[in-house]
C-alpha cells in the first residue's frame, strides 16, 4: 500500500546542512501495524512528514497504492505528539474533530455523523460540547486521535502519539489505538522511542539507526492477539522479541552514528 523506496532528506545546504535521513526503504501492507522505533533525532518526524507530503524529500520516492506522492494525500491522516498544539483551543471537542471534514465537501448531517462515530470510538461522546482545555491530557490526545479517525483515512500516521501522557493513561491509549484498528481495520504507521510499546502494538517493528538514518531491521512481531497488557508482556516470546530490537538499535550503524545516540532509546523509564 505504501512504498518509501531510498528516501533521503537533508535540511538546508552547504555548512548549514544537517542530512536527517540517508536511506530509508519500507513497506506498509494495507491493514497492517507497523511500528518505527529509533533514537532521538533520528528523522523520525521528517520521514512522517514526507510520508504525509507535508515535506519533500530530497531524494527518494514515496508511493501510495502505486501512485507516488505529491502533496498531502487525501489518503492519510496523521496524530501528533503534542495535543496541546494541535488542537485549536476555541473549538469545541465536536468542531476540533469535524475540522478537517469540512475540506472534503461533506454535507453538515455526514459531517455530525462522522464526529459522533469517532468520539464513540474514543470514549468520549459526552465531551462534545467541551473545549480542549476542560479536558486531561489523555483525553485531548484522544480527541486527536478521534480527529484523525473521523478523516476515514486508509493511513493513520503516528508520531510518538503516546509520549506526554503518564504511564497509566498511555497503557490505556495504546489499547485504544489496537482496539480501533481491529474495529476499522485502518492500517497504522506509528513512530515511538519506547520498544515495550512497539513490541506491543506491532505486526512488524522497523529499527532506526541514529542519525542520518537508515533501516537496521525489520522485526516481525508474531504475538497473538487480541493483546493485553499483562499476558501479553508476560509471554516469553514478547521477552525475546524486546531483546532483538534492544540488541539491533545497540548494534552501531555502519554510518557515523554514535553510541550516545543509541543509550537515548530504549526501555520505558
Ligand atoms: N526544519 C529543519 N531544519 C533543519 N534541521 C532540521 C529541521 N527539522 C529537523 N531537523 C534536524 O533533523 C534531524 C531529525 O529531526 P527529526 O525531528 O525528524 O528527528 P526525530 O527522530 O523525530 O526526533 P525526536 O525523536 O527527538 O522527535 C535532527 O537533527 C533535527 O535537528
Amino acid at each position: 500500500m505504501l512504498t518509501v523506496s531510498n528516501l533521503q532528506k537533508t535540511y538546508g545546504s552547504g555548512d548549514q546542512a544537517v542530512e536527517a535521513i540517508r536511506d530509508l526503504t519500507l513497506t506498509v501492507d494495507k491493514g497492517e501495524f507497523v511500528c518505527i522505533v529509533g533514537p532521538s533525532g533520528a528523522g523520525k518526524s521528517t520521514m512522517l512528514k514526507c510520508l504525509c507530503g507535508l515535506l519533500q524529500p530530497s531524494s527518494g520516492t514515496v508511493t501510495l497504492n502505486g501512485v507516488p506522492l505529491n502533496g498531502p494525500p487525501k489518503e492519510i491522516a496523521s496524530v501528533f505528539q503534542d495535543y496541546s498544539r494541535s488542537l485549536m483551543p476555541w473549538f469545541t471537542v465536536r468542531r476540533n474533530v469535524g475540522l478537517p471534514l469540512r475540506n472534503r465537501h461533506r454535507s453538515a448531517a455526514d459531517r455530525a455523523a462522522r464526529v459522533a462515530t469517532a468520539l464513540e470510538a474514543v470514549g468520549l461522546t459526552s465531551f462534545g460540547g467541551r473545549y480542549p482545555w476542560q479536558l486531561s491530557g489523555g483525553m485531548q490526545q484522544r480527541v486527536a486521535i478521534a480527529r484523525g479517525l473521523a478523516y476515514a483515512p486508509e493511513i493513520l500516521l503516528l508520531d510518538e502519539p503516546f509520549a506526554s501522557v503518564d504511564a497509566q493513561t498511555r497503557a490505556d491509549l495504546e489499547d485504544l489505538i489496537l482496539r480501533v484498528r481491529d474495529d476499522t481495520g485502518v492500517t497504522m504507521l506509528l513512530v515511538t522511542h519506547d520498544i515495550d510499546e512497539a513490541v506491543y502494538l506491532a505486526d512488524r517493528v522497523v529499527v532506526m539507526s541514529a542519525r542520518p538514518s537508515v533501516v537496521l531491521d525489520t522485526v516481525e512481531v508474531d504475538l497473538p492477539r487480541p493483546r493485553d497488557q499483562v499476558t501479553t508482556k508476560q509471554l516469553p516470546r514478547f521477552a525475546e522479541l524486546r531483546a532483538q530490537v534492544l540488541t539491533l538499535i545497540r548494534r552501531p550503524a555502519h554510518h557515523d552514528s554514535t553510541p550516545d545516540h543509541h543509550s537515548k532509546i530504549g526501555e520505558r523509564r
